[in-house]
């Protein structure tokens, strides 16, 4: 038995919180502490489990960069307590054996629940689909699908991917990115792409691919999730399409709230993604829209990458970066601090929502008594300097390295097990 005492519950109500087994069995003030492992929350933010619609975990075929435990531990580390592990590993996870045994690898590593993503097509190559039914009937039980690293481009077979998802009330979580107007890109076209001499990645590239997915997922009536989504043109785009009742949600993550285009002056392939950062214009639409529902969800897009792809000149440097451990932090500094959001709210967009869209019966909770102990506890007073060689991920491509961010996830309870115990992850 475990006994939270005096949390902020979203902020808000300070109570004390018990969990017996894998369930939250009592709330309330000044609860009896015989028998229990008490643990000062004073102080800290109580919010349910994170949990990430997108995540990179590398395992089958990258293990240099990442493995199912590493990530996993990196999840506990960031308050996560559910990730979805994207689908461009080697093998592809485009059948159902390979979704298994991912998530047989999460169960067994136990920091996390790994959802694993379904490949919509085969080996991300955009020509023909792959087994999704069998992925959704297997028992990793797939609903997400997603070719992420690429785009499905070609919009015959995004309309038969939405068709045939929509059947047991799967998603298709799209990359947009047309991949004609991207040829060769390395960065965010615009005023530092024209200095600095790199090709540039035009925000219609995004909005292009995603306005048409919105009018796709309109005619055949089915379900559609934007990655990454990154330009203020797009989440105008979206907002549109919510207005018309299409049935799209959209995810931001923590670097493209965060850090702009001029980053890549410093030529550090820390800062090369994709999509890749955008202006300052964009970041402020991606808030706006985050605090107006228009985006719906924070994903990591924890994108480990080995040393040697990223240690090297920007052009041979991987598009990518780490992201679980830093997220709720960055989250506070962007969003929470200058009183875009509130703590109710980034339970909703890093928690609630991502379980919804994702279909996690057991995530995204609300903190009360009877269901499952997914929680994250939050110091909102602890700033930290990131350092990527002290992170539980085994890439140290984080872009953060050196800044200082405001505060850290103290503990991480799944399931009832403590998977973090002041900022260290437990064995
Ligand atoms: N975001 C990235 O720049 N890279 C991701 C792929 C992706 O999310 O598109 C990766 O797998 O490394
Ligand atoms: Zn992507
Ligand atoms: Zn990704």
């Amino acid at each position: 038995m475990i006994l939270f005492t005096n949390a902020s519950i979203l902020g808000t109500q300070t109570a004390d919180i018990r969990i017996d087994g894998e369930t939250i069995t009592e709330i309330g003030q000044g609860l009896d502490p015989a028998g229990a492992e008490v643990i000062d929350a004073t102080g800290l933010i109580a919010l349910p489990g994170l949990v990430d619609l997108h995540t990179h975990l590398r395992q089958p075929g990258h293990e240099d960069a990442e493995t199912v435990l590493s990530g996993t531990k990196a999840a506990a580390a960031g308050g996560f307590t559910c990730v979805h592990a994207m689908a461009n590993t080697t093998p592809t996870q485009d059948t159902a054996g390979v979704v298994e045994q991912v998530g047989k690898l999460g169960k067994k590593a136990g920091y996390a629940y790994v959802q694993p993503v379904g490949a919509v097509t085969v080996g991300l190559k955009g020509e023909k689909l792959a087994e999704l039914e069998a992925m959704y009937e297997s028992r990793a039980n797939v609903t997400m699908f997603s070719d992420d690293g690429m785009c499905v481009s070609d919009p015959v077979l995004m309309r038969r991917a939405l068709e045939y998802v929509r059947t047991f009330g799967g998603v298709i979580a799209q990359h947009a990115q047309e991949p004609r107007l991207t040829e060769g890109a390395q960065m965010h076209e615009g005023e530092v792409s024209a200095e600095i001499g790199l090709a540039g990645w035009p925000a219609v590239a995004e909005e292009s691919i995603i306005a048409r997915d919105c009018l796709l997922a309109k005619h055949v009536g089915s379900r559609l999730h934007v990655l990454h989504v990154s330009t203020k043109g797009s989440v105008d785009i979206i907002r549109w399409a919510k207005g018309l009742g299409i049935d799209v949600t959209a995810e931001a993550t923590p670097h493209h709230i965060s850090l702009d285009h001029t980053r890549a002056r410093t030529y550090d392939p820390r800062f090369k993604v994709n999509p890749p950062l955008r202006t300052d214009e964009d970041i402020d639409a991606l808030k706006a829209g985050l605090a107006d529902g228009t985006i719906d969800t924070i994903g990591t897009d924890h994108a480990p990458h080995p040393v040697e792809a990223k240690d090297c000149e920007w052009g041979a440097g991987a598009f990518g970066m780490t992201g679980l451990e830093t997220a709720l932090a960055v989250v506070h500094k962007e969003l929470v601090a200058p009183g875009l959001l509130d703590w109710a709210d980034v339970a909703r967009v890093m928690s609630t929502k991502p379980a919804e869209i994702g279909r996690m019966a057991d995530q995204g909770r609300p903190i009360a008594v009877g269901e499952p102990a997914n929680l994250c506890f939050y110091n909102p007073d602890k700033p930290v300097t990131v350092r990527g060689k002290e992170q539980n991920t085994k890439s140290t491509n984080t872009p953060w390295e050196g800044m200082t961010l405001p505060g850290q996830v103290t503990h991480t309870v799944f399931r009832g097990r403590i998977t973090c115990r002041e900022g260290k992850v437990t064995e």
